[in-house]
């Protein structure tokens, strides 16, 4: 186990993960799909944007919440839905949840958590800051399924859910058909049915068993229609997770959408797909301030998330890093990672004279 404090950047996790897990698992976790082109893609966007600095500005004090759904959150900044969080570390999702609550980060929760969703809500509440939860949904044949988790994370205090709406099927990650990767045994998607679940522990060679089981379960018909179906019916307000162009946006909002997620799916879903940050703006065009639009892919330091604030995500979300510091360090090394990130956001708003992240706008950067 690493000691959080040797990491001084969200990036030092990255080896040290690599060093503790197999590396089947490693590469489940880190792939992409096709020959990865958007996974680089996604964070070498951010390097192409440029902070335009502010002087004498009050920075005395920085403030960095951000509203959602009529609530204050503490910072713009949360872990991004993935599922089987055990395969980097026992504790999985308990410990992700206990990590993001201290760091007083919004958590959000795949489908395909390793452990139940209530015990995920009920070992967040514990944690000494505490942050919201919500809950991630695909779109499933059964969708008596959908409804029955949509109830359960209502009832458990979460405070959202997201839809899914680029996986009709699973990307190509030729890392895991070369690895014939499949769910270890001790891991398991406890919200689902476990004799549904069986084909994602299937192995054969050539194969990942992990899309096997999502052309099984998945339903490649859902249309916009039936997000209004799901709206209709949620207990909670539904975000659309994986809108890349401003149609698809302005759709999803005309069809109940709450809020919407500008995603790629952190490149493995379509390779060549246009980078999430490039994607952001002409969303937020369309939204035009009707709902929140956040944003996840390639977000790998501080600076990032203060790009993609100022170009109108209201809160930014983190995938594989949080899982690299779940599996160096627990709960304590998601804490100090989504600190890292905190702590090199709070610290750009005062040097660059714009202390408050709902202020942000697109004045803060410069393409280039
Ligand atoms: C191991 C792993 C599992 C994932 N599982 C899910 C999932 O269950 N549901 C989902 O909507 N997105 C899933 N994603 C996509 C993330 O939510 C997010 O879009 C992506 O990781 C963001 O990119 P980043 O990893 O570059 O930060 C997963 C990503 C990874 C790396
Ligand atoms: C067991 C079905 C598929 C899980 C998919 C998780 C995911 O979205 C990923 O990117 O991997």
């Amino acid at each position: 186990m690493t000691d959080a404090s040797d990491c001084r950047r969200p990036l030092d996790y990255r080896e040290r993960a690599r060093a503790a897990l197999p590396a089947h698992v490693w590469d489940y976790i880190e792939g992409g799909a096709g020959d990865e082109l958007t996974v680089a893609w996604n964070s070498a966007a951010f390097d192409r944007v440029s902070i335009v600095p502010r002087t004498m500005v009050d920075v005395s004090a920085c403030d960095l919440s951000c509203e959602l759904f009529g609530a204050r959150y503490a910072t713009p900044l949360g872990v991004a839905p993935m599922a089987y969080h055990q395969i980097a570390h026992p504790e999985g999702e308990l410990a992700t949840a206990r990590g993001a609550g201290a760091a007083g980060a919004l958590c959000v929760v795949s489908i395909f958590a390793s452990a139940r969703l209530e015990d995920i809500a009920a070992a967040r509440s514990g944690a000494e800051a505490s942050g919201p939860l919500w809950f991630q949904l695909y779109w499933l044949r059964r969708r008596e399924v959908m409804l029955d988790l949509a109830a359960r994370a209502g009832a458990a205090g979460y405070r959202a859910l997201v839809v899914t709406a680029d996986t009709p099927r699973l990307g190509d990650r030729r890392r895991d058909r070369h690895n014939g990767w499949a769910v270890p045994a001790g891991v398991r998607a406890v919200n689902l049915d476990a004799a549904v679940m069986a084909s994602a522990h299937r192995r054969r060679p050539g194969a990942s068993a992990l899309a096997g089981h999502a052309e099984e379960a998945f339903d490649p018909s859902a249309t916009w229609h039936d997000l209004e179906w799901l709206v209709a019916r949620a207990p909670l307000p539904v975000l659309v997770k994986g809108i890349l162009d401003p149609a698809d946006a302005q759709l999803a909002v005309d069809h109940g959408a709450a809020g919407v997620i500008v995603s790629n799916h952190g490149g493995r879903q379509v390779d060549g797909a246009i980078s999430a940050l490039r994607a952001l703006p002409p969303v937020v065009d369309a939204v035009a301030g009707r709902v929140p639009v956040l944003l996840d892919g390639g977000v790998r330091r501080g600076r990032d998330a203060f790009v993609a604030l100022a170009l109108g995500a209201t809160a930014v979300l983190i995938g594989r890093p949080v899982l690299w510091a779940l599996a160096a360090a627990g709960a304590d090394g998601v804490a100090h990672q989504l600190r890292l990130y905190r702590d090199e956001l709070e610290n750009l708003l005062a040097l660059a004279g714009r202390p408050r992240v709902r202020e942000l706008g697109r004045d803060a950067v410069a393409h280039g």
